[in-house]
């Protein structure tokens, strides 16, 4: 008991030390700073999460954990870990294989979870372990805010979630309404195709989110999302590496594929790549 009334203790004085240009306001294992920056109005009552929270109109249900633990001590072993047979290895080395990497954007990615024996630094816990690259956000041109890494990054790293609130259809329906073309949109809509049909996960980190909400679009990304599923059923939308990312070069993932809206909301895309479309992709379901 006392144990924990310590822990708690000194994680309160952890949390009113945090330094005060640290995004995360110390409650990531490294400080992300950010200096001398323009913050707009949405920024000051925003709300820093490590990951995934339920926003209005969330199905709790899927919240609960509900996936089987694994007794495995003190590591994983790919040929007998119940977890890792149920869907396939996952990493290797600390990085994501090779072969998923390079395609195989359907596995299902399915860590230990908080009901298994292994232990933290299980080769099967990578996610769930939060950040391990030092970033910083800063400011690019016709973009805003932007995230960037101080370290190199090799190829198949995990880097960072994109969470923020689980919000129902409708509550995302509401949410967009709202936007103008020149708003900054951070509502992500997850397409899942599985065998029952499309399963749709709506993700906001406008009011509460993580640092992935500073990373922009790249016609030619340097990251991509795979959904991770850790202790339930809820997709943890994680962004890995898809290539050596040297020091100080921004971070970005691709918003989609679709731009298929003429409602007038097209927005110009910035990424200065080979490959630019010259705009955001652009999800029009919520945007009716
Ligand atoms: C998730 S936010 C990214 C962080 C944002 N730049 C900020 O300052 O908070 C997405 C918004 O950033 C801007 N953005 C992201 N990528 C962009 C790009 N390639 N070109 C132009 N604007 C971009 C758009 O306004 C977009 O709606």
């Amino acid at each position: 008991m006392n144990v924990v009334v310590d822990f708690a203790f000194s994680r309160i004085m952890e949390l009113c030390m945090y330094d005060v240009n640290d995004f995360t306001e110390g409650l990531e294992s490294n400080p992300i700073y950010y200096e001398n920056l323009q913050l707009s109005k949405s920024m000051k009552t925003f709300k820093y999460i490590c990951s995934n929270i339920p926003g209005p109109g969330c199905n709790m249900d899927n919240y609960v954990e509900q996936f089987c633990g694994c007794n495995c001590r003190p590591n994983c072993e790919p040929i007998s870990c119940p977890c890792i047979k149920q869907q396939g290895l996952n990493y290797q080395n600390g990085r994501l294989l090779e072969n998923i990497i390079c395609g195989d954007s359907s596995k299902a990615i399915l860590e230990c979870n908080s009901k298994c024996s292994c232990v933290r630094a299980c080769s099967n816990k990578l996610v769930q372990n939060g950040i391990k690259y030092k970033l910083e956000v800063f400011t690019v041109k016709n973009k805003g805010l932007a995230l960037r890494t101080l370290e190199t990054i090799p190829r198949g790293s995990f880097v960072c979630e994109y969470a923020g609130e689980i919000v129902s259809e409708e509550e995302a329906i509401k949410r967009s309404k709202n936007l103008t073309k020149d708003d900054m949109n951070y509502l992500f809509i997850l397409n899942e195709h599985c065998a029952s049909g499309i399963i749709q996960t709506f993700i906001d980190p406008k009011y509460k989110g993580n640092i992935g909400r500073m990373i922009n679009h790249s016609c030619d990304p340097n990251l991509t999302m795979y959904p991770v599923r850790i202790n339930n059923s809820i997709p943890r939308l994680a962004l890995f590496a898809n290539t050596d990312i040297e020091r100080l070069v921004e971070l970005s993932f691709s918003y989609g594929t679709s731009s298929n809206c003429d409602t007038g909301n097209k927005k110009a895309c910035y990424c200065g790549t080979a490959m630019c479309t010259n705009y955001l992709p652009f999800d029009t379901s919520v945007f009716l």
